[in-house]
């Protein structure tokens, strides 16, 4: 069946080079609204450069150099007069081991809102609750709202982290390996959030956990040695992948 979601990102032939080491080749990839794309594949394949490369963050090493385009909402974010900060606010990012300001719960989630100009308190209010909410956090933080993030669980700091990003009303959710510091039951209730989230945002997620993709994902890419394999529905690429060396990835043969 054709797939008539609207694209949020058209990547086209996408190279990137740290100096003179190419680390992306010939990217060509459709990212669907409201879709969890999942990018998988072996350590030092590309997939965090290349969700990195999507808001733009990859340009904080200063000799990364690209060709192609990519295409956020249909305008190329590589034109020279196109505003990182925008897209950055559109396209928000959570990492790997959860980074929460040195700060109060509450501080961490108005961070970006106060840089955006909102200085009324009740507003400010009505963002963190919504967005604590919105990272199945509220609960378990809303009497402890104004104590330092630090001293919640890696788990609960990496939810920090995500309404963090959801305060400032992004419309994209870049995720590089957001449960990889976690124990499982952390993992289990940011992967039940990702599927809530998915109902109001476009997720694309790094996973090096096969099982993470095929549990939470619409669509899966496999990369390998900065090329893009295969990039199908989820169900496709783990039951009948149409490239050899997807089957001899995801059948763990190597990686
Ligand atoms: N800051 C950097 N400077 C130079 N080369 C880099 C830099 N970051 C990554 N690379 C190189 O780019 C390639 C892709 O790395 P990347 O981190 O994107 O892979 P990855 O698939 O996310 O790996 P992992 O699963 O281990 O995190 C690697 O060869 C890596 O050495």
């Amino acid at each position: 069946m054709a797939d008539t979601k609207s694209s949020v990102f058209n990547v086209k032939d996408l190279n990137l080079w740290y100096g003179d080491n190419q680390a992306l080749y010939d990217i060509n990839m459709d990212i669907k609204e409201n879709d969890v794309t999942a990018i998988i594949g072996p350590s030092g394949c590309g997939k965090s450069t290349y969700v990195k490369t999507l808001n733009r963050m990859v340009e904080t090493v200063p000799v990364v150099k690209t060709s192609g385009e990519i295409e956020y909402r249909g305008k190329n974010i590589f034109e020279k007069n196109y505003l990182v900060e925008d897209l950055r606010t559109k396209v928000g990012m959570v990492f790997q081991k959860p980074n929460p300001f040195p700060k109060s719960i509450y501080e961490n989630i108005v961070y970006g809102p106060k840089i955006h100009g909102i200085k009324d308190k009740k507003t400010l209010d009505q963002i963190v609750e919504k967005s604590l909410k919105g990272a199945a956090l509220w609960d378990e933080v809303k009497d402890r709202l104004h104590e330092n993030a630090y001293g919640l669980s890696g788990g609960q700091q990496q939810r920090v982290c995500i309404a963090r990003c959801l305060a400032i009303e992004p419309d994209v959710i870049l995720m590089d390996e957001p449960t990889s510091a976690l124990d499982p039951i952390s993992t289990l209730k940011v992967e039940e959030l990702i599927q809530e989230l998915k109902k109001d945002y476009s997720i694309v997620i790094v996973t090096h956990n096969m099982q993470q993709a095929a549990r939470i994902s619409d669509k899966t890419a496999f990369f390998l040695s900065g090329e893009l394999v295969e990039y199908t529905d989820t169900n496709t690429l783990f039951q009948n992948p149409s490239d050899k060396r997807t089957e001899d990835y995801i059948t763990g043969r190597f990686g």
